[in-house]
This record gives structure tokens, sequence and C-alpha cells, in this order.
């Protein structure tokens, strides 16, 4: 369970987050969804610990984030910010490889060398590995960070131990921003099976369609406070979206599946 309790955070006196209390359980995708500048990032900063909140606090599990040794939370937690260039000429393998850091020591295993491989080909980026990252499309590049968080999360096999059930925490700040249609489905497909295995999902995400789709929880942020959280039907309605995003939508009915589909 990860919670948050009246968190608060400001910037120059400018309140950006504004009093939210949530609790996301493991098992639930949950995605958050709101205007620009509504709070969304920097909520997502607050939950991963990226940056402290001036007041409230988030615990995982039972314990509080701040207290988690961060080589402890690099096994736990990954995160996917919208920042996508790097600093450095790496390969594409390379730089998946960075989310086995918390894993190896100086090289790494010819086990995390097939996790890299693994998390490639579900993004289907796998013959993309010997290519240099910065010469990637900008939805190549979003794929291969994405392989990258997948890689930190993964679940080692057990040697007949009992195999890893331990909760695990991944944020993904507009994950398929850049991806075509086909790849928005597939992520949100894996990322929704990841989420059925314990572990926390929490996407930003812009497509309301999409997470009335996709989602089991949303957040809906307006100015830096929750105005509404809950089931998609309940919270994405004809009403919220008018207040919040000032457009008028109609909803109407899947002709296959029979669920809620916007139009404006
Ligand atoms: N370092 C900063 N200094 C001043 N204002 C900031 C800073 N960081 C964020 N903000 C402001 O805080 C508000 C919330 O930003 P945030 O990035 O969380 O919004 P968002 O909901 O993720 O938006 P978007 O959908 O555009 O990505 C915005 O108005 C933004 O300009």
């Amino acid at each position: 369970m990860l919670r948050a309790k009246n968190l608060s955070f400001q910037i120059g006196g400018n309140l950006l987050i504004n009093d939210i209390s949530l609790t996301l359980a493991p098992g639930e995708f949950t995605m958050v969804l709101g205007p620009n500048g509504a709070g969304k990032s920097t909520l997502l900063k607050l939950l991963t610990g990226t940056e402290t909140p001036h007041q409230g606090q988030v615990w995982y599990g039972d314990q509080p984030l701040k207290s988690i040794p961060l080589a402890t939370l690099a096994r736990q937690k990954a995160v996917l910010s919208q920042l996508l260039s790097l600093p450095f000429d790496l390969s594409v393998t390379e730089v998946v490889m960075m989310g086995r850091y918390p894993y190896f020591d100086l090289n790494p295993t010819s086990q995390d060398k097939q996790i890299a491989d693994d998390c490639l080909k579900a993004v289907g980026m796998f013959s993309f590995k010997t290519r240099a990252f910065e010469s990637l499309s900008g939805g190549e590049k979003q794929k291969v960070h994405l392989a990258r968080v997948l890689a930190q999360l993964y679940r080692q096999p057990s040697d007949g131990a009992a195999p890893d059930q331990s909760i695990k925490y991944l944020f993904l700040d507009e994950p398929i921003s850049a991806l075509d249609i086909h790849y928005q489905h597939q992520i949100l497909k894996l990322v929704r099976e990841l989420a059925s295995h314990n572990m926390i999902v929490f996407v930003i995400v812009h497509d309301i369609n999409l997470a009335l789709q996709y989602a089991q929880k949303v957040i809906l942020l307006d100015q830096g406070r929750i105005y509404g959280i809950g089931h998609p039907d309940e919270v994405l309605t004809e009403s919220a979206i008018e207040t919040v995003f000032k457009l008028k939508t109609y909803f109407m009915t899947h002709p296959e599946t029979g669920r809620r589909v916007m139009v404006c």
C-alpha cells in the first residue's frame, strides 16, 4: 500500500499541491489526469521522493518514504519522467542496463543481460539493441526508457526459493505521449498486466478514452487539488470534464464492449 496524507508543496509562494491525501493499492492500475499545470508531475515527484512536501508525508507500506534506504528503494521503485534525453553517448542496451544498476556490482551478469533483452522485446525494441540511443526517434526513445524501468522492477526468477512477491512501485509520467496508436495500447496492456502482479502503478496520461479503457482507478487533478478519485466511470463524467477542462463532451457506448467512450 502507498499512502499519502495531507501533502502540500509550494514554490515561490505558489501552492502547486494543495492538501492531497490518497491511497494506492498493489494490483491497482491508477491513471492520473488533469489540465496542463494541474500538478500531476509535481504529485508524482512527491510520491517518489524526488521532491519533499512542505506538509504531509508519504508511506510505502508502513515505512515513511524518507526512511527507506536508497539502495532498497532502487529495487522497489522505478520512475519514468518526461525528460528523455541523456547526456552521454550510450547504446540502447546500455540505457536499459541502467535499470539493472541496483542489482550488479561492476559488470552485468548474464541474467542482467537476458533481462535487458527480454524488456527490449516486451516494448518491441529488441532489434535496436546495438543502436546509439541518441539516433532513435522520439517514440523509440520512449520505448527504450520504458524497457529500462521494466528491467529495474523485473522479478528475479527464483532458484527453487519462493518467488519474489514483494510490492513494487512503478511511476510513469506520460509514457505513451510519443507512441503510435498500436504501441499506446500495447504498452498500456503490458503495464496493466504488471500491475496485476502486486505492483502499484501510477501513470500520468492525457487521453481520457485510454483512461476509461485501462484504468482501475483515476485521479483527476485540478489546480493542485484532487477533483475526483475512484473508478473511471464515476470520476470522468461529462460535468467533471466540463468543469476541469472547460470543454463540452459527450459519452457514447462502445458498440462491442459496452464501455463508455468520450467524444468532443
Ligand atoms: N520549479 C518551478 N518553479 C515554478 N513553478 C513551477 C516549477 N515546477 C513546476 N511549476 C509549476 O507548477 C505547476 C504544476 O506543474 P506540473 O509539472 O506538476 O503540472 P502537470 O499537471 O504535470 O502539467 P502538464 O500536463 O503540462 O505536464 C505548473 O503551473 C508549473 O508551471
